[in-house]
């Protein structure tokens, strides 16, 4: 039998993505459309704990689809992980009289997420937000798009000064274990080489790469690298090894961090932020739970969370093969 379905609870965790106010505007109006109440929880699951709720009306999400960040604000919350902090989370659920949560975030979310659901069958559906697209099951996640072009943007500005000085720029981008950005940037930017978690080139292949390059009369250099990556201990590390094992290298590092996060989100993602928000709205009300909304061949599609913490999405390797192709 149907529940009824009366007031649902939206929250953004983990890393914030371009997108997320999207998202939670989208949820929101859905929400106001389908006539349920909607409350905002500040903080992610931990203000879930802290009972930080706030109810939200069509009109509260105004000037919000262009703006970075979440305006619900995000955390990582470690109490949550602990049965005591989950069952703080469930007794404010209940006080609020929230019958069903959305949850946007990435695939830690959706690991606590399962979790609860189970523990207090509780009916929860996710939506993919981090830049790192590592989701099984959805071919995109809210704010890679605008995670990306902000990255092509700052390695064409750093190839101006690679150019000008004849250097060879090492420039880190992130991906916990996840080499999406790094592989997809990576080609968008015209880089010589992209190094990725999933994939160790090994150090000897890198140096004869260089070398290569050298040869066929490039002067200057760019290799993108995944903040997960193998190769190095990390990238200063990385540019010592280069430094010291070739002659005539004048080797720079630029991490681009958290500039990667933020900033308005492209058409891209508002466009997904949109379609998943009220994707998880129409899911719920159509009894369905455990589930995250993703988007597969253009068509919003429902994956259970157990499939999509089951590992990352596979990444193309043959874009690989593009670059190398590319970066002859
Ligand atoms: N095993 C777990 N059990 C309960 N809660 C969890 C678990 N794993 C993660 N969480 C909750 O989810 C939150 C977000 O997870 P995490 O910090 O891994 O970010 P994420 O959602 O993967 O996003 P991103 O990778 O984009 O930063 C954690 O801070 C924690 O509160
Ligand atoms: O500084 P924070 O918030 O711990 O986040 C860093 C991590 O979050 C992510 O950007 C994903 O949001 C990872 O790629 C990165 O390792
Ligand atoms: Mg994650």
């Amino acid at each position: 039998m149907k529940k009824q379905l009366n007031h649902i609870g939206v929250l953004t965790s983990g890393g914030d993505s371009p997108g997320m106010n999207a998202a939670i505007r989208a949820v929101t109006r859905a929400c106001a459309y389908y006539k349920i109440n909607c409350s905002g929880i500040y903080r992610g699951y931990q203000g879930l704990i802290e009972g930080d709720f706030k109810e939200l009306t069509a009109r509260s999400v105004k000037n919000l689809i262009n703006r970075g960040g979440t305006f619900l604000k995000s955390a990582r919350s470690e109490e949550f992980k602990s049965p005591e902090g989950q069952q703080k989370a469930y007794h404010n659920l209940k006080k609020q009289g929230i019958d069903a949560l959305v949850v946007i975030g990435g695939d830690g979310t959706f690991k606590g997420a399962e979790y609860f659901g189970e523990s207090f069958d509780f009916p929860i559906v996710g939506i993919p937000g981090t830049i790192d697209n590592d989701i099984r099951g959805t071919d995109f996640t809210i704010g890679y798009d605008t995670a990306l072009n902000t990255v092509v943007d700052a390695i064409d500005k750093i190839r101006d000064t690679a150019n000008s000085h004849n250097r060879l720029f090492l420039v880190e981008v992130m991906g916990r274990d996840a080499g999406d950005i790094a592989l997809n940037a990576g080609i968008g930017a015209g880089a010589e080489e992209i190094l990725i978690p999933e994939e160790n080139l090994g150090k000897d292949r890198l140096l004869e790469s260089l070398q290569r390059s050298r040869k066929s009369g490039k002067t200057s250099s760019i290799i993108v690298v995944a903040e997960g990556d193998q190769i190095g201990k990390n990238i200063f590390e990385l540019a010592d090894y280069i430094e010291s094992s070739l002659e005539n290298y004048e080797v720079r590092v630029t991490v681009l961090g958290h500039i990667q996060r933020g900033g308005s989100p492209s058409c891209y993602d508002r466009v997904l932020a949109s379609r998943l928000g009220i994707g998880a709205v129409e899911a719920l009300r159509n009894n369905q739970r455990g589930i995250m909304v993703g988007i597969q061949h253009k068509k919003i599609t429902a994956v259970p969370f157990k499939e999509a913490i089951s590992g990352h999405n596979e990444i193309d390797l043959d874009l690989l093969r593009v670059s190398d192709i590319t970066s002859i």
